[in-house]
């Protein structure tokens, strides 16, 4: 796969004095323990350590001084070392980041100019939609799909405020194209009607949440972890800062027996810029044009509509079932579409 470089990349270019071995041998960090990271605070980690285990606790840590260029997000699995007790006002040291298994990026732009991975190894990422106030905008989940293909994430669309307009034409949208999608409604006394099939498609799973303002997120995050203020307690303590106010993703863990799985809240992330993911990523996620775009297509074919002799549309056509070639036909739209998607502003 081809992408842009990431921080994630700066520590394998050779430094100007080139690949010479360090002269001085590295402590192996016998002793370190791993945990997985909770929150990022200003250059504070909170992390879960020995997670559903006996000794399970909430430890603080830094990054150790050979980490400084290296990111470390939401949903890493770190070796800390030093104080790992998790006693007040301790702090460990984090001395090695262990390999994601997934990396939700988003694309630099005019704030930061580094493209940046925003959580690790999350499952399938939850886009939170209402169906009306504020009205869906398809091409903003659009976006959100093609982040979640280019991470290797899944997609679940939680529509949110059925009591105010129907879910059927997103449905109809995003579940040809692999999405699983869940209906919320709020009742006049509070309840969430839907809740129970949230949960079931979260079960078990790291879920990134991911929803602009107003449309539900808040009261969803609230029901589905109703201690979610005890759950990042310590750091409160520690930093003065709640959920409410952070920026950054906050990893929740999900009420239940030992794996019942974590959502991530994204407060200060509401949408991503894409300028990384290549056409290939997003065929990524539609498996069977994957294969016709692989064996059919000629050299340098980009799918897209105006490609000559790209074999995609040919594929659409060629079934005798009417009902193949339509759903043939929505797919190929669908990810025609979401290549578009790729290079349009959050703001249009
Ligand atoms: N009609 C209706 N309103 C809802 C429903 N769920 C939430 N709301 C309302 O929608 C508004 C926004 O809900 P929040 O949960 O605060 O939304 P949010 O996405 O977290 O938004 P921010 O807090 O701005 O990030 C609130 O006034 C809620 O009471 C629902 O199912 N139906």
């Amino acid at each position: 796969m081809s992408r842009l470089p990431d921080e994630s990349d700066f520590r394998s270019r050779p430094s100007r004095r080139g690949t010479r071995p360090r002269t001085k041998q590295r402590p192996a960090h016998e002793h370190a323990v791993t945990g997985m990271v909770t929150g990022v605070d200003r250059g504070r980690y909170t992390l879960l350590v020995d997670e559903d285990g006996p000794d399970e606790r909430v430890v603080l840590a830094m990054k150790a001084r050979e980490l400084s260029r290296d990111r470390v997000v939401c949903g890493d699995r770190v070796d800390v070392v030093g104080d790992a007790s998790g006693e007040k006002d301790t702090l460990a040291r984090i001395v090695r980041i262990g390999e994601r298994a997934t990396v939700l990026r988003r694309t630099a732009d005019d704030t930061d100019p580094y493209e940046r991975i925003v959580v690790a190894n999350a499952d399938q990422l939850v886009i939170v939609t209402a169906l009306a106030n504020p009205e869906p905008r398809t091409g903003l989940i659009d976006r959100a799909v093609v982040a979640a293909y280019d991470a290797g994430m899944d997609v679940l669309l939680c529509l949110t405020k059925a009591d105010l307009a129907s879910p059927d034409e997103l449905r109809g949208l995003y579940e040809p194209i692999g999405a699983r999608v869940v209906v919320t409604h709020r009742t006049a006394d509070r309840e969430i009607v839907g809740l129970d099939a949230v949960r079931a498609e979260l079960a078990g799973r790291t879920s990134v949440l991911l929803g602009h303002s107003g449309v539900g997120k808040s009261t969803l995050v609230n029901a589905l972890v109703p201690d979610a203020g005890r759950a990042t307690g310590h750091v409160n303590d520690v930093t003065g800062r709640g959920r409410h106010t952070s920026t950054s993703a906050v990893a929740l863990r999900l009420p239940g027996d030992a794996g019942a799985g974590w959502v991530v809240d994204t407060p200060g992330i509401r949408s991503f810029g894409l300028a990384h993911v290549q056409v290939a990523d997003v065929l990524r996620g539609f498996d069977d044009l994957d294969e016709v775009a692989a064996e059919r297509c000629p050299r340098g074919c980009t799918h897209l509509a105006d490609a000559p002799d790209c074999a995609l549309d040919e594929w659409a056509d060629e079934s005798d079932d009417a009902a193949v070639r339509d759903v043939r036909h929505l797919r190929l739209d669908s990810f025609r579409r979401l290549v578009a998607a790729r290079s349009v502003s959050d703001r249009d």
